[in-house]
């Protein structure tokens, strides 16, 4: 497991990073998620070691990270990094050879990345003469050609197609699912709600929240219920419950427990039919918004 300990961050006197703090746990998909200049490409480069924090650790396993362990972390940087006028495979061999496979391996490894990431194009091809999207794919392919033990990927999926963002999951999915611990960074809320295990959720420099989608979901739970019926709610005021919201047969309140809120639903039923009574609950999209504005 990765930890990030109490990370402060400054630029000149601007604190991008208030004592952060997160875990990237292993065989699991982490969707680091937060606006522009939250600070996720400044946390994930101080993972990295390309950036040093002026105070805080990063951990494995409860130890401070070693250089070997850094350099076998996958890494897609924001500002990609691969050399325009090479033929992609000739980049993909050279950066898998730079970690240790063998030349075979390493050019097999590639050729089954390119084509698992449906690479639309061949791989001779310099990465310039491709478009965007599959330049993308091939900045995914050098995260991933040297096997790497971790994976850190800012913002994978920016630019990319459905289509491709699901071969992209596809292969980030067997990564996690084979031990490895995998962050990625998005603002694209419903794709990390799809395909991420567990979100953490960044502001100004500060975490607002972390945890699996359903933590966050059952944190955010409401004390709010809604009812709908077939005749007048004015009655609800009577019974011992806050009312928010009430027109005709609709009511919206707020009960102190599920037993106060079912005894609404209890007295509701004596009256005639009841059509709809529900928790008010948030969706993910309305939690990322509370803790972002
Ligand atoms: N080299 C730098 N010098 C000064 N300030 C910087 C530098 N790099 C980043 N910052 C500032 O640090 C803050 C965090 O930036 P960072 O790039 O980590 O955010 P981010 O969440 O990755 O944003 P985005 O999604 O836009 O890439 C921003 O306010 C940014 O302007």
């Amino acid at each position: 497991m990765i930890s990030v300990r109490n990370v402060h961050r400054y630029y000149g006197d601007k604190h991008v990073l208030k004592d952060v703090s997160f875990d990237v746990h292993p065989g699991m998909m982490t969707g680091f998620v937060g606006g522009n200049g939250a600070g996720k490409t400044t946390a994930m480069r101080i993972i990295l070691g390309v950036l040093a924090a002026q105070s805080g650790q990063v951990l494995v396993d409860g130890a401070p990270i070693t250089a070997d362990q850094r350099a076998a972390i996958g890494y897609m940087p924001e500002e990609r990094g691969l050399y325009p006028k090479m033929k992609v495979i000739d980049q993909l061999v050279y950066l898998a050879r730079l970690h240790g496979l063998e030349a075979a391996d390493a050019r097999s490894h590639a050729l089954d990345l390119l084509e698992r990431l449906q690479l639309k194009g061949d791989p001779t091809d310099t990465l310039e003469s491709l478009s965007l999207g599959n330049q993308q794919r091939v900045q995914i392919a050098a995260a991933l050609v040297h096997r790497p033990a971790a994976l850190i990927l800012d913002e994978p999926f920016s630019g990319l197609d459905p289509e491709s963002v699901d071969a992209t999951v596809q292969v980030l999915r067997e990564y996690a699912a084979a031990g490895a611990p995998v962050l990625f960074s998005s603002h694209q809320l419903d794709v990390v709600e799809r395909l991420c295990d567990r979100l953490i959720i960044i502001r100004e420099g500060e975490i607002r929240a972390m945890g699996t989608r359903a933590e966050l979901l059952e944190a955010a739970t409401t004390n709010e219920w809604e009812m709908e019926t077939g005749s007048d709610t004015g009655w609800v005021r009577a019974a011992g419950v806050e009312v928010l919201e009430y027109d005709g047969g609709y009511a919206r309140f707020r009960a102190a427990d599920v037993a106060a809120a079912n005894r609404v639903l209890a007295d509701a039923l004596g009256r005639g039919s009841v059509t709809v009574f529900r928790r008010v609950t948030r969706s993910l999209h309305e939690i990322y918004k509370e803790m972002t504005k």
